[in-house]
């Protein structure tokens, strides 16, 4: 790889997975072996990220929750920003009225988080944005799920606080991503590509867009720096 690769941030589902969420190995040594700092951004909660990178055999740097947890491994930092009371109360009222969170019972998607709710994606969106203003938090829409979130922390603040404990600079990131939970990454990294299956807000954000989708798209974003 080019002596000048940049640190990079890198989403997780959309960006590094096919279409079906499933990671593409083709990414792993990619990742393994890229030779500056490596900062998993997600909107999923900590232990997949964490495990992630614990299978690629990379140091854990962590944005988790739409940069509502953010974790370095290499300062032994933890940071949660986020009303996870008040993400309980608007799910709570949400199935009061009869809706439904939509992971089951078990719901691994919301059993490690600890400063969001999620919802499923096809379950209605109107009430829950209602609630959610009503207490003070926003709906945000992967395109995985709706993450009932703190306004205050988003993948940008994340990185920050990231940057922070390594004395290092957001602009000096490479960011790739596909969705509207990127766009705040996108602002802070020196350089931001989406993935050509992103949405309209993440497109607009972006400096460049790879001609390629999902996995195939992040190796074309990081290609100018493997050769
Ligand atoms: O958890 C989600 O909804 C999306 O996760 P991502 O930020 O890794 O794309």
């Amino acid at each position: 790889m080019s002596s000048e690769t940049p640190p990079l941030a890198v989403d997780i589902d959309g960006t590094l997975t096919d279409d079906q969420r499933a990671l593409d190995p083709r990414v792993i040594p990619v990742l393994r072996h890229w030779p500056e700092r490596v900062v998993v951004a997600t909107g999923k909660a900590m232990p997949f990220p964490i495990a992630l990178c614990e299978f690629l055999g990379i140091g854990r740097t962590v944005i988790a929750e739409n940069g509502g947890v953010v974790f370095v491994e290499a300062t032994d930092s933890l940071e949660l920003v986020g009303d996870k009371d008040a993400a309980d109360a608007v799910a709570a009222a949400y199935r009061d009225r009869g809706y439904d969170l939509g992971f089951g019972a078990v719901d691994l998607a919301n059993r490690w988080r600890e400063t969001e709710v999620v919802v499923q994606i096809d379950q209605p969106v109107a009430p829950l944005e209602a609630l959610a203003e009503e207490h003070g938090l926003v709906v945000l829409d992967t395109g995985y799920a709706y993450h009932v979130t703190d306004p205050s922390a988003d993948k940008g603040t994340g990185l920050d606080a990231v940057c922070a404990h390594l004395d290092r600079e957001p602009s000096e990131f490479l960011a790739v991503g596909d969705s509207e939970n990127d766009a705040q990454l996108f602002d802070v990294a020196g350089e931001s590509v989406a993935v050509s299956n992103a949405d309209a807000t993440a497109r607009e954000r972006a400096d460049r867009i790879t001609e390629a989708s999902y996995a195939d798209g992040f190796l074309e974003a990081v290609a100018p720096y493997r050769e």
